[in-house]
């Protein structure tokens, strides 16, 4: 088996847990209350500026040049196509972009951003592909579920753009890219190196989880 479909398989019940997570289902349903959407806008914006700064990493740490671009790709895409959504809904929301980038980012985003940031600089390339796959893996199965589950919630007048965006074919191939490349650089090495990369892509799987929690609930800082 492949090691992605061996981490595939050991992230099967949080990834579920994902699926079942009333946020995710708010935003299938179009019934999401729109103050979580606007917590989620806001939250996910600074995420996205620390998040475009691993793909920057990547091309540092990447050993070749299509790896490189690649990752200069995924950048450039983030800041441009991904950032621009969230600006465009910000726009629709009556939220300024002082406002969105001024954002405090909560401390499960914090915890999270600053987790990947930590293996992305310390680490292997592995460890950077491996901490931050499951953000990108787990938004493609999110989308593939919507589209099984709730096939008109593209359509739906506020939640439908965000829909299409991430059930576009082309994110599903950045993530098909990464996948393919994370089981190339993992040929040949040993079960201790895999358990370390296993457990990056366990733990920011559950970091994925605790954001959905976060956005719906509020999960600021208590003082
Ligand atoms: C908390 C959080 N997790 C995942 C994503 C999704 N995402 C982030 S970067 C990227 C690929 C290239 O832009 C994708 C699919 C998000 N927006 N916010």
């Amino acid at each position: 088996m492949k090691y992605s479909q061996q981490l595939n398989v050991k992230v099967k019940d949080i990834w579920e847990k994902i699926h079942q997570h009333p946020f995710v289902v708010g935003l299938g349903s179009g019934e999401l209350p729109v103050e979580s959407f606007i917590r989620y806008m806001k939250q996910d914006y600074v995420f996205l500026i620390d998040y475009s700064k691993l793909f920057a990493l990547g091309v540092v740490k990447a050993r070749d040049l299509d790896t490189m671009t690649f990752f200069a790709k995924l950048l450039h895409d983030t800041l441009n196509g991904e950032m621009e959504l969230h600006r465009t809904y910000a726009a629709k929301l009556g939220i300024t972009h002082q406002e969105l980038e001024e954002t405090k980012p909560s401390p499960i985003n914090l915890a999270y951003t600053r987790y990947m940031l930590n293996v992305a600089q310390n680490g292997s390339l592995e460890e950077l592909i491996s901490s931050l796959l499951p953000c990108m893996w787990s938004y493609w199965e999110i989308s593939k579920m919507l589209a099984d589950y709730y096939p008109n919630s593209s359509k739906h007048p506020l939640y439908g753009e965000w829909v299409k965006m991430y059930s576009s074919n082309e994110f599903g191939s950045l993530a098909m890219w990464l996948i393919d490349l994370l089981d190339r650089l993992v040929e040949g090495k040993s079960e201790r190196e895999l358990a370390i990369l296993t457990d990056h892509f366990l733990t920011t799987s559950r970091f994925e989880y605790m954001f959905w929690d976060m956005v719906y609930e509020g999960g600021d800082w208590p003082v």
